[in-house]
């Protein structure tokens, strides 16, 4: 941590009077090169959520008080807010892998769905060059469809033409080793065979800026092998990843860079040894 100390008294000492939550870790002491271009940048990004009819503080976790309200047959009126992402600003560059480390709720796939412009910001701003997409455990493919019409409306969705659709089919179906399963609908596969049938659609096409919310997470060993040559291939396509995973192991071997979030602030930003370091240790 010591070089992240010395790394944040010279942001602080930079910007006097500027309070800064963060510490952003270069694997080398030169300054970032300029002539990267830029492909996302978020700027002192605010999430809020509003949950309406959650209960006061003195309510919490009453049970004589929710049975009340029960019998009494009392709504619960009023609004609380979450406040998900903090203040959160970084800018990734083309050729970027960036892995998003941080414990449950500290604000990891919200910062991906807003950057794939999926919540609007409370304030602050994200800007992006070229088209976000976002692969999620709840990326929108149709259950009660087979595997094999989800690949077609998935491909045309990405914007492909049905003689690409044509060309990429196989291969789909071969980098997500659901076999003869491609024939039945998407409600009879296990978690960990829609998630790779969902990688496989996604990473079949180049994307400007692809956001993977944990689905590397179901894979078994031959499939996240598979999937961290297909991103490290994205990455030399010059597009830029966002990878959120539990799993340290696959951040660290797929990915250049780790935003550690903590509590919707970035704790660390750097390269992936020495930020999983520190997560580890803290
Ligand atoms: N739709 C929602 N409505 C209200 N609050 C939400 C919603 N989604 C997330 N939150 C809250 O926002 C905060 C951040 O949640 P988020 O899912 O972004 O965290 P996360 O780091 O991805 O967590 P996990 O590792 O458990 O997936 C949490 O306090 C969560 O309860």
């Amino acid at each position: 941590m010591a070089e992240s100390t010395e790394e944040l008294s010279r942001v602080k000492a930079e910007e006097p009077g500027t309070p800064r939550a963060d510490v952003r870790v270069h694997p080398d002491p030169e300054p970032p090169q300029v002539t990267r271009t830029p492909t996302v940048v978020v700027d002192d990004l605010h999430i809020i959520y509003r949950v309406y009819g959650a209960a006061t503080e003195a309510e919490k976790g009453n049970a004589a008080n929710a049975l009340m309200r029960l019998l009494k047959r009392q709504g619960r009126p009023q609004m609380k807010e979450v406040h998900a992402v903090r203040g959160v600003s970084f800018v990734a560059y083309h050729g970027d892998a960036i892995g998003i480390v941080g414990r449950n709720g500290s604000g990891k796939s919200t910062l991906l769905r807003a950057i794939a412009g999926l919540l609007p910001p409370h304030s602050g701003a994200v800007y992006t060059d070229g088209q976000p997409s976002l692969l999620g455990v709840n990326a929108a493919l149709m259950r009660e469809l087979t595997g094999e019409r989800n690949i077609v409306l998935g491909c045309y969705a990405m914007g492909l033409n049905p003689k690409q659709v044509k060309e990429k089919y196989d291969d789909i179906v071969d980098f997500s080793g659901i076999g003869e399963f491609v024939q039945f609908p998407m409600s009879t596969y296990s978690s960990g065979m829609g998630a790779r049938l969902r990688f496989a659609i996604a990473s079949a096409k180049a994307h400007d800026v692809l956001l993977i919310d944990e689905a590397l997470a179901t894979g078994d060993r031959d499939f996240k092998r598979k999937s961290q040559e297909r991103i490290k291939k994205m990455r030399e396509e010059a597009g830029t990843v966002f990878l959120v995973a539990h799993n340290l192991d696959v951040i660290e071997e797929t990915c250049n860079r780790v935003i550690w979030l903590h509590k919707g602030k970035i704790k660390m930003d750097g390269d992936p040894k020495t930020v999983l370091a520190a997560y580890n240790k803290g």
